[in-house]
């Protein structure tokens, strides 16, 4: 997907993938996380979605990376918070109490702009990728995280059916992209409701990768 894609998503509010409450799959799942209090969790790919109100009201901290800047200036609106604006490198980095979203290709973003996290939410985010650009994704997220623990949340359907994104992705997928580093528990696979586009059956897989236990 070219950037222009997304900003032209973002320019014509054709935002679906936009959630209207917190990811009820994030509530469920956080907890298996074991966050301690302030801990922060990094949300590639984040839009504006109002997990991160919910991660923030948790009394979490959040770090995000979004390519529209648009969409991180309605995500600051709607949080009623004044963003400090600077720029790091190729990024612009807002940053209010608690928050910091760079504003930018995530494969801009270093280990030492993102700064340490201590967990990774990814939603809509490696199935917002095309098959070639999600290993290179997996490979910096890992990278720029030290593989912090990660709440991961799939689709998975019959791609013939559908052109993404979302971009069905499998477990052996997931698998591949992760395995080498992290122990990775599918945590349960629900069904999305009406499947997509009201024809195709299509699951979610959630999955929980934590960080590899030395033998
Ligand atoms: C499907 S949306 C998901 C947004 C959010 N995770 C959610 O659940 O609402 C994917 C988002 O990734 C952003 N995006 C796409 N490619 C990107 C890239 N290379 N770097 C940073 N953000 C990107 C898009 O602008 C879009 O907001």
């Amino acid at each position: 997907m070219e950037a222009s894609f997304w900003h032209q998503r973002w320019e014509r509010n054709e935002i679906g993938f936009h959630e209207a409450s917190a990811n009820a799959l994030l509530v469920k799942h956080l907890p298996s996380l074991s966050l301690a209090p302030q801990s922060r969790v990094f949300i590639p790919l984040c839009g504006k979605t109002l997990d991160i109100h919910w991660l923030l009201n948790q009394g979490l901290r959040v770090a995000g990376a979004e390519l529209s800047e648009l969409a991180v200036t309605q995500l600051f609106a709607e949080l009623k918070l004044t963003p400090e604006i600077t720029q790091r490198g190729q990024l612009r980095h807002y940053h209010a109490k608690h928050i910091d979203i760079f504003v930018g290709d995530i494969f801009d973003l270093t280990a030492d702009i993102l700064g340490p996290v201590d967990a990774i939410y990814d939603r809509a985010a490696l199935v917002a990728l095309p098959a070639p650009l999600r290993e290179k994704y997996a490979a910096h997220l890992t990278a720029i995280s030290h593989a912090a623990p990660q709440l991961l949340i799939c689709y998975v359907y019959e791609q013939s059916q559908l052109s993404g994104p979302p971009f069905s992705v499998e477990d052996a997928e997931v698998k591949q992209h992760y395995q080498s580093q992290y122990t990775l528990e599918l945590l349960e696979c629900p069904e999305v409701s009406g499947g997509f586009k009201g024809r195709v059956p299509a699951q979610e897989h959630v999955w929980r990768l934590s960080r590899q236990t030395p033998i």
